[in-house]
């Protein structure tokens, strides 16, 4: 799958307008985005990045990474998606950086959404729902999404007792075993958990162009 990723990052490059201010993703199909960008390095003003490992990769190509308080509005997301659906609502968040990838997406005019055909699904849930929690609320917010969702949450963990610290401190639930009919309300209804920092459905501000990566790419 690794060659349609980078199909669809290459693809992508052509939303790029000179002078702008890019604003970028997290992941593996984002690395070949990145990439593909460092080439074109000199045409972009800069870019805002919704990971620490983004604005790495980003500075090590010759990318400025800038904060999104001093640029405004953005004229271009690109990032991937862990899902899609056919009215381009997404999962995202298996990388951890949901709650800057949704900060992004809301601050950019146009979300370009990069996968490879994999993510493609009918009724999105097969991959389990990522939701970022203040690390107090957690048991408190995964009997809440048993209640709400019954689907099952699963405390992220980098090791045994270990939950998976996000960029911003926080800690990660996965829900599994949903079939999400109606996204729009199970973000809403998710939002208002106390607790609850974000979760990783785009279906409110879902992508305005998906790109599957395949000779020749698809864009959706
Ligand atoms: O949402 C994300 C990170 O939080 C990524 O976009 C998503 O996990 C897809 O990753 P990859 O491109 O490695 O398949």
């Amino acid at each position: 799958m690794s060659e349609a990723k980078r199909l669809a990052a290459e693809k992508a490059i052509e939303y790029v307008t000179d002078g702008s201010i890019v604003g970028v993703g997290t992941g593996s199909t984002v690395a070949y985005f990145i990439e593909a960008l460092g080439r074109v390095r000199d045409r972009i003003a800069g870019a805002v990045s919704s990971s620490e490992q983004s604005s790495e990769r980003l500075r090590a190509v010759g990318i400025d990474v800038l904060d999104l308080n001093a640029t405004g509005p953005l004229a271009l997301y690109v990032d991937g998606a862990d899902e899609c659906d056919p009215q381009r609502r997404l999962i995202k968040g298996g990388g951890a950086a949901l709650t800057r990838e949704k900060i992004i997406a809301e601050a950019s005019k146009t979300f370009v959404c990069i996968v490879d055909p994999s993510k493609q699904v009918d009724v999105l849930g097969r991959f389990p729902l990522p939701v970022e929690v203040v690390p107090m609320a957690r048991s408190l917010v995964a009997r809440e999404l048993i209640a709400m969702t019954a689907g099952q949450p699963v405390w992220r963990q980098a090791s045994e007792g270990q939950g998976v610290v996000t960029d911003n401190g926080n800690w990660i639930l996965d829900v599994h075993g949903l079939s999400i009919t109606d996204p729009v309300r199970m973000e809403q209804q998710i939002n208002q958990i106390p607790g609850v920092v974000s979760v990783g459905l785009f279906a409110r501000r879902p992508a305005d162009v998906v790109i599957v990566g395949g000779e020749p790419p698809r864009v959706l």
